[in-house]
């Protein structure tokens, strides 16, 4: 799937905007896979590149297209439809259910649309650490262990596109790499593209382009 970006700007970003450069705001640009790195300090709107792209924010100048579709003109359900088969996100602020617990934050995906057996999943979760976290509510799970259900969770559906904003943000570096490396082995299954914005410069994954806003 072509994600393409016809010369975004937000509307909260217009005037800060206006004498900086940016690979990605106000530019015409076309994401056709791959991973792709998006590095920015705080503050330069990564998070809300990442809502743009997933088609949760609409105050903006320009037009986002998932192939032909415009999300900003598509309705609710059809989009609902198409997050849940075509683009996976890990929200900077995850987005569990509190209640939940880490088990149930992931099967809640898995009812609507899976590409992973509950046997994938509890591997998964054996590789990240958190497997004995599995009946916890997810409110009483470390920040660092809902990260690593949040990045479980937007693994089990099916994607074309994997959207993770600052998904590593609180974990060491041991778990980092489990993570780095199931993120990886399910993209490259999926053949899908990813899109990771961070703050700093790294090498999680092999980009193929960086970014910068
Ligand atoms: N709805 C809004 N109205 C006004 N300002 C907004 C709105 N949403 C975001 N902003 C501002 O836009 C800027 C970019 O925010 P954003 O969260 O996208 O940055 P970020 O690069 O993800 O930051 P961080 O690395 O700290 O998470 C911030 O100054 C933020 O306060």
């Amino acid at each position: 799937m072509q994600l393409s970006l016809h010369h975004i700007v937000p509307h909260h970003l217009r005037e800060r905007l206006a004498n900086q450069p940016s690979d990605v705001w106000g530019k015409e640009l076309v994401l056709q896979g791959g991973a792709v790195f998006v590095q920015a300090p705080s503050g330069a709107g990564k998070t809300t590149l990442m809502h743009i792209l997933y088609g949760l924010r609409t105050d903006h100048d320009g037009t986002l297209q998932w192939d032909a579709l415009q999300p900003s003109k598509t309705d609710d359900a059809t989009l609902s439809r198409l997050r849940a088969t075509d683009v996976s996100i890990v929200f900077q602020d995850l987005r569990l259910f509190p209640a939940l617990t880490a088990w149930e934050n992931i099967a809640v995906k898995m009812h609507l649309a899976t590409a992973a057996t509950e046997q994938d999943v509890l591997q998964w979760m054996q590789r990240l650490g958190i497997y004995h976290k599995k009946d916890a509510p997810a409110a009483t799970l470390s920040y660092g262990e809902q990260q690593r259900v949040a990045i479980v969770r937007a693994l089990v559906q099916p994607f074309k596109w994997l959207l993770l904003d600052e998904p590593f943000s609180h974990l060491d570096s041991a778990n980092r790499q489990q993570a780095i490396a199931l993120v990886a082995d399910v993209v490259r299954q999926r053949n899908a593209g990813m899109i990771l914005a961070d703050l700093d410069e790294n090498n999680y994954f092999p980009y193929q382009q960086t970014l910068r806003l």
